[in-house]
C-alpha cells in the first residue's frame, strides 16, 4: 500500500487537506485523533503519562490539555517523553488500520513527521503550508486560545522552510479553492505514479 505523509505547522489546514483528499475516496488516518483517543483510553499511557507529569495530566473530563500543553510545548525533553510513551501505540494502530484499507493509496496526516526523521516510512510526503497571520487567525476562530501560545508552538516546531525542502509536494493553503485545485493535482500525480509502478 502506498502511504502518503501529510504534514505542517500549526493551523496550516492539514485536516482540512485530508478531508479533501477524504472526498477524493482516499483513505485517511489523522495521527492526532488516534492519539488523543489512545491517551484517553489506554491504561497504559495513562499510567506513564501520570508518571511522567504527575497526577495534574488528567482530571474528570479526561486528559487535561490545558496542563500538558503547559508543559511539552515549552520543553522539548518533556515533549519527547510524551511521544516515546504515545506514538509506538499510534504506529501499531496504524499498521492494523493499513491491513484493512482499499484504496489506492492512503493518507497519514501527522504533525511530526520528519522531525523524528520518520520520512522513510513514507512513499511520497505533501507539506501543507499557509501566511503565518492566516494559520494564527484561523486558530484563534476554531479554538479557545490565545496568540501568543500559537505563537509559542509555532516557534517550537520546524520551519515550513525546513518541511518544505524535504517534501515530495506542498500545497498552499490559502484560499479552499486553490487549495482543492491543488489537492486534485497531485492526487492525479499519485495515481499516475502509482500506474506507472504497475507496468
Ligand atoms: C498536547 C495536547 C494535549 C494539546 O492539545 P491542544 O488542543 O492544546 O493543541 P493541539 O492538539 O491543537 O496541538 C497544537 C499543535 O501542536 C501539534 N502537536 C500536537 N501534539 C504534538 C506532538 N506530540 N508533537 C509535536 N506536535 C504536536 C499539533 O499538530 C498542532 O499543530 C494535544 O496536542 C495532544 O494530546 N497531543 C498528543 C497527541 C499527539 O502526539 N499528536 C501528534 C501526533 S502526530
Ligand atoms: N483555506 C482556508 N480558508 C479559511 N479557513 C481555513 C482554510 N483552511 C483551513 N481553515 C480553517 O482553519 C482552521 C485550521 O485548519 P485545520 O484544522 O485543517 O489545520 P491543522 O493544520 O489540521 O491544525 P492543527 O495543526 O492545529 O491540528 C480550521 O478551523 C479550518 O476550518
Amino acid at each position: 500500500m502506498i502511504i502518503v505523509g501529510l504534514t505542517g505547522g500549526i493551523g496550516s489546514g492539514k485536516t482540512t487537506v485530508a478531508k479533501m483528499f477524504s472526498e477524493l475516496g482516499i483513505a485517511i488516518y489523522i495521527a492526532d485523533t488516534e492519539a488523543k483517543r489512545l491517551m484517553d483510553t489506554s491504561k497504559v499511557i495513562k499510567r506513564k503519562l501520570i508518571a511522567l507529569f504527575g497526577s495534574d495530566a488528567y482530571n474528570a473530563n479526561g486528559l487535561n490539555k490545558t496542563f500538558i500543553a503547559s508543559k511539552i510545548f515549552h520543553d522539548k525533553a518533556y515533549l519527547e517523553q510524551m511521544n516515546a510513551i504515545v506514538h509506538p501505540k499510534v504506529a501499531m494502530h496504524f499498521k492494523r488500520w493499513l491491513k484493512k484499507q482499499t484504496s489506492p493509496y492512503v493518507i497519514k496526516e501527522a504533525a511530526i513527521i520528519f522531525e523524528h526523521n520518520m520520512q522513510s516510512q513514507y512513499d511520497s510526503i505533501i507539506t501543507v503550508t499557509a501566511k503565518k497571520q492566516d494559520k494564527i487567525s484561523r486558530v484563534i476562530n476554531r479554538d479557545d486560545t490565545s496568540r501568543d501560545k500559537i505563537e509559542a508552538i509555532m516557534n517550537n516546531q520546524m520551519s515550513d522552510e525546513e518541511k518544505i525542502s524535504k517534501s515530495d509536494f506542498v500545497i498552499v493553503n490559502d484560499t479552499l479553492e486553490h487549495t482543492k485545485a491543488q489537492v486534485l493535482e497531485i492526487h492525479r500525480r499519485i495515481l499516475k505514479t502509482i500506474e506507472k509502478r504497475k507496468f
